[in-house]
């Protein structure tokens, strides 16, 4: 399968290496194109495949077209690809909220699959979900979730609006994530730490309740439970959670997150 992928930033070449790396398109084949002249600079030298800085008629001879600009910038890379795109091309979008039916108009392309992935992809450990229009028959599809699972896992998301979702959940995900690490570092400085040792704490105590999570015959609740003794420690730092309202916060700022990802596709 030849690729093209406009937007060579953190995502574009997270998919772009996964790709490679498990020979689903050779360099030759892999269209790179990227408007930064410092970043097209360094794809250049480490030559990942063809580097090009505008969108030009070549784009017509990829079977697949991968957006992976920023939302905002969508408008105007949308008014120099339809000029390019071919009606049997598919269409791969991984920006926030713009939603199939704008992408659609906009490129005046019907065939449009819309994924959202997420960091982890950078290692081949992200989520994508991701749904399609109706025209993109099964083994068109199944061709652009292999590609997808270069990445990752995967998810299909029949109802559309759902990825809005995603994106607040997995998408946006891994920076919740580093935030509550930020801000346990943070505390193990206060009490004395060097930032190293604070950071060796954290990170392995973040590892191996990930894998408890996964391994242990225990639900969240229990598996908290498991840790605040009655009277301890554990039950001191979670009444403060609380009393602060760290809990609803993140609720509240995840439902944010899925309001901005509606905003962001008108
Ligand atoms: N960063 C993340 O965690 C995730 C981002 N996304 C989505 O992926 C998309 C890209 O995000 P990032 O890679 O983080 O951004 P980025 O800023 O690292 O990459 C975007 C790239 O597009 C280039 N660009 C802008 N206009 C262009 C044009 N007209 N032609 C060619 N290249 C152009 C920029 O120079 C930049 O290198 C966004 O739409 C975002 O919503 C989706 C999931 C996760
Ligand atoms: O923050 C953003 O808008 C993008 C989408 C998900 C992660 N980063």
């Amino acid at each position: 399968m030849k690729i093209a992928i406009v937007g060579c930033g953190n995502m574009g070449m997270a998919f772009a290496r996964s790709f490679i790396q498990y020979n689903l398109v050779k360099k030759e084949e892999l269209l790179l194109i990227e408007k930064s002249k410092e970043r097209s600079e360094t794809l250049k030298a480490s030559k990942e495949g063809i580097v090009v800085d505008t969108i030009n008629e070549q784009i017509g001879d990829y079977d697949l077209v991968i957006l992976s600009v920023k939302p905002q910038d969508f408008s105007m890379v949308a008014a120099e690809l339809r000029t390019v795109l071919k009606e049997p091309q598919i269409v791969l979008s991984i920006m926030a909220g713009i939603n199939i039916d704008r992408i659609q108009q906009e490129l005046a392309h019907k065939m449009v699959v819309r994924a959202m992935p997420n960091t982890p992809a950078m290692l081949g450990m992200g989520i994508t979900g991701f749904s399609a229009d109706e025209s993109i028959g099964f083994s068109k599809l199944q061709k652009i979730e292999n590609l997808i699972n270069a990445t990752g896992r995967s998810v299909y998301i029949e109802d559309e609006q759902m990825l809005d979702a995603v994106t607040a959940l997995s998408g946006s995900g891994p920076a919740y994530f580093y935030y509550v690490v930020k801000h346990m570092i943070e505390a193990g400085k206060q009490m004395g730490f060097e930032d190293s040792m604070a950071q060796l704490l954290v990170k392995q105590t973040m590892l191996g309740a990930y894998h408890l999570i996964n391994s242990a015959e225990m639900n969240i609740d229990e598996l908290i439970k498991a840790v605040a003794s009655k009277g301890g420690t554990t039950e001191a730092a979670l009444k403060t959670f609380g009393e602060s309202g760290v809990d609803t916060g993140l609720v509240a700022g995840i439902l944010n997150a899925e309001k901005r990802a509606k905003e962001l596709s008108k």
